[in-house]
């Protein structure tokens, strides 16, 4: 069993970064929030591994995806690496809470429209993971983070943890990125609350189980899942295998729809991102409610509106836009075209 790397707040590591408070930890580390001694006034997240794991340590392949998604517009920035003797850690940007947090604390019950509207932000979040070539196999609430503690980015959620990721395109002999070969036997890799039938089943995962994964978790903090409390995988199965219109009866009616799509969808298939955007948005648009609208867990005392929102000014100059437009000038990563295609960095 590896030793757990615990630091005290106050630790400076690096002669760079001091740490502050504890913002998670795992089952071979933790994470921090550190200041930046260079930069004052400046905060990251800190991520620790011991290096008791040994091969089983995930940090360098986390470098290496964060590296890639280096980038986009709107992904977490690797800001430091490095290796001591007991541990090793990489120092990212600094992102608000997790959706399990999110959920859990949120003093209103989540509404349908904001349900979807997660899914919206998840599902562009893991899009930006699989254009650069990697599968996720842990789509979790607790892995997924705001991009930010207020402002324009604490709307937006990031995934982060890419331990059990995986590259599902390789480089051939000509030059060319070409789709992995299945394996025939795989362990299973994810989470038995969320993960999909097919990884159950041992079925080498591709990018369409990351968003039944997905479904999953909305419908966890929706009104949770026909196999919560269940422990034997088998029994879990025989739930996960249930009529769509069972699993999701309480959720946007699209989800069904996803459902049903996505069992149409092969592991090596690139799902259709825009069909999915489009059935969450349905539920948004029923209601009234687009990117602009407030979250059930914003509170006056932190309401990001005043700061997502356009100054006086730019209303004026915005005035002949919808709503509907504005969000995007807003959320441009949002736009229905932003999940048409692979924008994809495959190349290393
Ligand atoms: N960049 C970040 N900004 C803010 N909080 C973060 C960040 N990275 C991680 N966290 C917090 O730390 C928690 C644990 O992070 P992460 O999942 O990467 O660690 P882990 O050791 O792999 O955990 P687990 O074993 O539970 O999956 C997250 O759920 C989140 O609350």
């Amino acid at each position: 069993m590896a030793e757990l790397v615990d630091f005290q707040n106050g630790k400076v590591i690096c002669g760079r970064w001091k740490v502050s408070s504890q913002l998670g930890a795992g089952g071979c580390g933790a994470v921090y929030k550190v200041e930046d001694l260079f930069n004052k006034g400046f905060s990251a997240a800190m991520k620790v591994e011991s290096n008791d794991v040994g091969n089983m340590g995930v940090l360098k392949l986390e470098v290496q995806v964060l590296a890639k998604l280096k980038d986009l517009p709107d992904a977490f920035r690797l800001y430091d690496m490095g290796k001591r003797k007991k541990y090793s850690f990489m120092v990212m940007s600094l992102g608000g809470q997790d959706l399990l947090n999110l959920a859990m604390k949120s003093p209103k019950t989540l509404s349908l429209p904001t349900i979807a509207r997660i899914g919206i932000m998840c599902l562009s979040a893991i899009k930006s993971i699989h254009d650069v070539g990697f599968v996720h196999r842990d789509v979790k609430p607790g892995n997924f983070v705001q991009g930010c503690t207020t402002g324009r980015l604490s709307r937006l959620l990031y995934l982060i943890d890419f331990g059990l990721i995986r590259a599902y395109m390789k480089e051939g002999k000509d030059g060319e990125m070409k789709m992995r070969k299945a394996r025939t036997t795989v362990a299973l890799r994810g989470t038995f609350r969320y993960c999909s039938l097919n990884t159950h089943n041992r079925i080498e995962q591709g990018r369409v189980d990351d968003l039944y994964s997905l479904l999953h978790v909305l419908q966890a903090i929706n009104r949770g899942l026909p196999w919560d409390g269940m422990k034997d995988e088998k029994e879990i199965m025989k739930k996960k295998a249930m009529d769509p219109n069972i699993i999701f009866k309480d959720a946007p009616p699209e989800f069904v729809t996803i459902a049903e799509y996505l069992m149409t969808v092969s592991t090596i298939e690139k799902p259709d991102y825009v069909k999915v955007y489009k059935l969450f948005y349905e539920e948004l648009e029923r209601n009234n409610v687009n990117f602009l609208t407030p979250y059930e867990w914003e509170t006056k005392k932190n309401d990001v509106n005043t700061m997502v929102e356009p100054s006086k000014h730019e209303r004026k100059t915005f005035q002949k836009d919808s709503d509907e437009k504005l969000q995007y000038r807003i959320y441009p990563q949002l736009h229905p075209k932003k999940f048409e295609d692979a924008g994809v960095q495959l190349k290393c």
